[in-house]
């Protein structure tokens, strides 16, 4: 036996004792023929051994000085030969084929994706990279080197087997792994790679030690894998980075290129602090270790070493180029793989590959822009940026986002200088140019007012979207989160949040002021005194020489301002009109704030349903506030009602600070730094009709859907006056996002916000006044009653929980998965940071699921937690 196995090991092997010094292990079976036995006896596929192929150098000519040995790879075992598929490596991805029953396999079909499904009998693993290996006709073992190579003389394979031999009986089959150049010859290392996969997992590839839990160095070639003891005998000097001596020359794994000139913490403990930097550099710049300029296509064109150089030497060059079809919008400047969404701007104008194609990101919009056909995505943010669409026109984009239609001089829009639409394209996971390569653009940072830096969104991880019904509280929670980890508001967005604070506290002096008039009248009314524009002989008259006819009454001045403002409110452009105007009128607020009519109706505050509850704080301090050197506040800004004029999208990036130890049931996760998040915040109003714009979010992990739990007394009128329960509104809502086909295996983390009113709320107006909730019947003084979870649970508490079960059966109706749920009072940190932490932990134990008995986290558990 021990001649058999030397059939197989390097000639100069022959010499020592195969046994000690190859460590080569092998065992034998035999047939069982003793009497039946009650187990499964274990079987073994018989292995011809005629059948193993054997490499052989025939010949030297032409072989350079660094060329290695060739070595055949020894028999591997592997799953995917069970199924006779062909494993194809090819561009550095490697996928399984099924393999054609046919004599002549055709690679360049196979590698061309064509399917052919015939049942399959033969079993290769080859490696191409040029498209040229042939296979011979025969039914042979192994497929044979091209013979544009073979001729060469450089090297050969002799079969030592007979054609006929079956390959169906031995699935240990033979795997032959070539690579070649760009001329077609074999790249300089020449070898046919020995296949590591025989050495058992966890053992150092040259002493086979097994050393599970060591650190080992890879080589970026084949992946062996060798311990500290070993790795410079195995891989020398390490000229072109860390490969084994037998592989150097070769062409590096395509999924190890992101590890190129990243040193091992093994290498740095072995080597001097130069030597290591030397080989990194090597590794980085050495010229074997570069993406073949032909496996980089290009609207469909390999691309040829200059092109490669051009590509790659631009200002702004493509980010982690593969080996694989891309392709290139030249004018703009978009740069994608083909038959999908744009993910760089890179350099417009170089000179690489074909003209674009209609279908090269495989859109289906009918609306072409530089010739090519945009996905749903860019559609939406051309829309968004107020780009008409309709009638399918073509546009022409250069690369500073103008946009002119064909065949029209005039630029339509230029949406870079939109920070709101480098907003949305980082939402949508689409590139935006980067800052220093479209000057003159606005300077922005975050949130509403901007894009989210580039660099936060690549590192964005996770991805949590927040939506809700009116007034429901997502921009609370949202400005929240930025205060929580300190996301700092910029200059930019303090500056139009103080004017949304101010010309939001002018429409609320416009309701006062309404109000009052309504004051006025009714008292005038009840005291039955005349009305205001017919003086008598007995009126008390002002400094103004007006009328005092009662305590509503306001000055002639004060009344044309009032006047004036209510109808600016009325044609709705408050917004507009403030704060341009606030410098001009902040000595009448003064002035009006004095005034005992403007005290008299704010001190009915509680009367007027119009103002939001936060309107008190506000216009407590309107003299303040409507100074022009005002500055708002954490509070003011947290206490506003909005983010940002434009109220429809904000996006926000964040990890949670490594301080924080009060993590949800003690986990960890959150504290990493580096774990990032970007939530999303987006009005409802944005979604559209039925929610269709939801499709622009498939990226998002998580979706926070937002209710306001004092909803349930709530309506809204339509344009005949016919109210609707905003409650159900906001059902309605859920649902349609639920059961969009987006959100379909979506987590879903409902916040139940606003539990401060609720409790205030709950004891003046029952539950039961939203008729969804028409059978919450809290016994009454069950808060004693000790069988019950919480014994002493207030009324709110009964009532949340109450709600939860509502939306959580509603939820588990629609989608069959649970709704996680958390209660939270947006006013207050603690409570929204606890809510955000709930929805990170519910993306984790999702990722971990099958490892994971959800039974242990009962939504008891989990919402005691959430809700103490
Ligand atoms: N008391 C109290 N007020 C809250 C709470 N959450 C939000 N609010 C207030 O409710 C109002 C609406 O909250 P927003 O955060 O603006 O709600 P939204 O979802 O952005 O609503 P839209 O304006 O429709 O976008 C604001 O006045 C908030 O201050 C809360 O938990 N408690
Ligand atoms: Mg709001």
């Amino acid at each position: 036996m021990a001649s058999l196995v030397r059939r197989f090991v390097p000639e100069k092997a022959v010499d020592f004792d195969v046994d000690d010094e190859y460590n080569v292990e092998y065992s034998f079976a035999m047939e069982y023929k003793g009497p039946a036995v009650s187990y499964t006896i274990p079987r073994v596929d018989p292995l011809n051994v005629d059948c193993i192929p054997i490499a052989a150098r025939v010949s030297t000519r032409g072989v350079g000085e660094n060329l290695s040995l060739p070595v055949v790879r020894p028999i591997v075992k592997a799953d995917y030969l069970k199924h006779n598929l062909l494993k194809v490596e090819s561009q550095g991805d490697a996928s399984l084929v099924p393999v054609t029953n046919s004599n002549e396999l055709d690679v360049a079909r196979v590698l061309d994706g064509s399917k052919s499904h015939r049942t399959a009998f033969r079993v290769v693993n080859v490696i191409d990279t040029s498209g040229e290996l042939e296979f011979s006709e025969s039914d042979e073992c192994l497929p044979r080197i091209s013979k544009k190579y073979e001729s060469s003389g450089t090297l050969g394979f002799f079969d030592s087997h007979d054609n006929s031999c079956d390959l169906s009986e031995s699935s240990d089959m033979e795997c032959v792994h070539e690579d070649y150049n760009e001329n077609g010859a074999s790249s300089t290392g020449h070898e046919v790679e020995v296949a590591k996969s025989s050495v058992k997992k966890g053992s150092c590839h040259r002493c086979l030690v097994k050393k599970r839990f060591v650190e080992k160095e890879a080589c970026l070639v084949c992946n062996a894998k060798y311990c500290s003891s070993c790795v410079v005998r195995a891989m020398g000097s390490m000229p072109e980075g860390r490969k084994c001596i037998t592989c150097i020359g070769r062409r590096i794994h395509e999924s190890r290129r992101a590890s190129l000139g990243k040193s091992s913490r093994m290498l740095r403990h072995l080597l001097t602090d130069d030597g290591v930097k030397q080989i990194m550099s090597h590794e980085v710049s050495c010229e074997v270790n570069q993406v073949p300029p032909e496996l980089v296509i290009v609207n469909g064109k390999p691309l040829c070493r200059e092109e490669l150089s051009q590509l790659l030497g631009c200002p702004n060059p493509p980010r982690k180029l593969k080996p694989r079809k891309y392709w290139y919008d030249k004018q703009s400047g978009l740069w994608g793989m083909e038959g999908e969404k744009p993910c760089q701007i890179i350099t417009p104008q170089l000179d690489v590959g074909n003209p674009i194609m209609r279908n090269a990101s495989n859109g289906n919009t009918k609306i072409l822009v530089n010739n090519r056909e945009i996905t749903k995505r860019e559609l939406w943010v051309m829309q968004r940026a107020g780009i008409h669409c309709e009638g399918q026109p073509h546009f022409w984009c250069s690369a500073d986002g103008s946009f002119q239609e064909e065949g029209q001089k005039n630029v339509i829009k230029r949406i870079w200088f939109k920070p709101k639409i480098k907003l949305l394209c980082s939402v949508l996971s689409l590139p935006t140019p980067l800052e220093s390569a479209s000057p003159g653009q606005e300077e922005v940072h975050g949130v509403a007012n901007g894009a989210v830096p580039n660099k936060l969104a690549k590192k964005t991880s996770h991805k949590l979207l927040m939506v809700g019904y009116d007034k429901s509280g997502t921009s609370t929670i949202f400005k929240q989160a930025k205060f929580l980890y300190k996301v700092p508001f910029s200059k930019d967005e303090r500056q139009n949040l103080k004017h949304m604070i101010q010309s939001n506290l002018y429409s609320y002096i416009g309701i006062l002021l309404e109000q009052r008039e309504q004051f006025e009248l009714e008292t005038t009314n009840e005291m039955g005194m005349r009305s205001i524009n017919q003086p008598g002989p007995t009126d008390t008259l002002n400094s103004d020489g007006i009328i005092n006819t009662n305590m509503y009454s306001i000055s002639r001045r004060l009344k044309a301002f009032s006047d004036w403002l209510l109808q600016v409110m009325m044609s709705g452009n408050l917004a507009a009109v403030f704060p341009a105007s606030t410098r001009e009128y902040a000595p009448l607020v003064e002035e009006l704030w004095k005034d005992r009519a403007f005290q008299a109706t704010f001190d009915r505050i509680n009367e007027i349903q119009m103002l939001p509850r936060v309107a008190n704080y506000f216009l407590n301090r309107a003299v303040e506030i409507s100074r022009t050197d005002y500055e708002p506040s954490d509070m003011d800004i947290l206490y506003a009602e909005g983010i940002a004029s434009s109220n429809s999208i904000a996006s926000v990036d964040f990890s949670f600070p490594k301080s924080v130890n009060d993590s949800f049931m003690g986990a960890s996760d959150q504290d990493d730094p580096l774990q990032r998040y970007q939530l999303v915040r987006v009005h409802s109003s944005s979604l559209g009709e039925n929610c269709k714009w939801l499709e622009m979010f498939e990226s998002m992990d998580l979706i926070i859907y937002c209710v306001s739990l004092t909803d349930y007394d709530e309506y809204i009128y339509d344009i005949n006056g016919v109210p609707t329960n905003k409650m159900l509104e906001s059902k309605k809502l859920f649902e349609s996002i639920v059961t969009h086909p987006v959100c379909s295996q979506k987590d879903f983390l409902l916040i139940l916000n606003k539990f401060d009113l609720l409790e205030e709320k709950i004891e003046q107006v029952p539950l039961t006044k939203c008729e969804w909730f028409h059978d919450f019947n809290p016994v009454p003084g069950s808060s004693n009653n000790s069988s019950t979870r919480n014994p002493i649970a207030p009324l709110a508490q009964r009532a949340f929980h109450y709600i939860a079960a509502k939306f959580k059966r509603e939820f588990k109706a629609m989608t069959g998965n649970k709704l996680y749920v958390s209660r939270v009072t947006g006013l207050e940190s603690d409570s929204v940071d606890e809510a955000l932490k709930y929805g990170t932990e519910v993306l984790k134990w999702n990722y971990e699921k099958p490892s994971l008995n959800m039974n242990e986290w009962s939504s008891d558990s989990i919402e005691a937690s959430t809700f103490s």
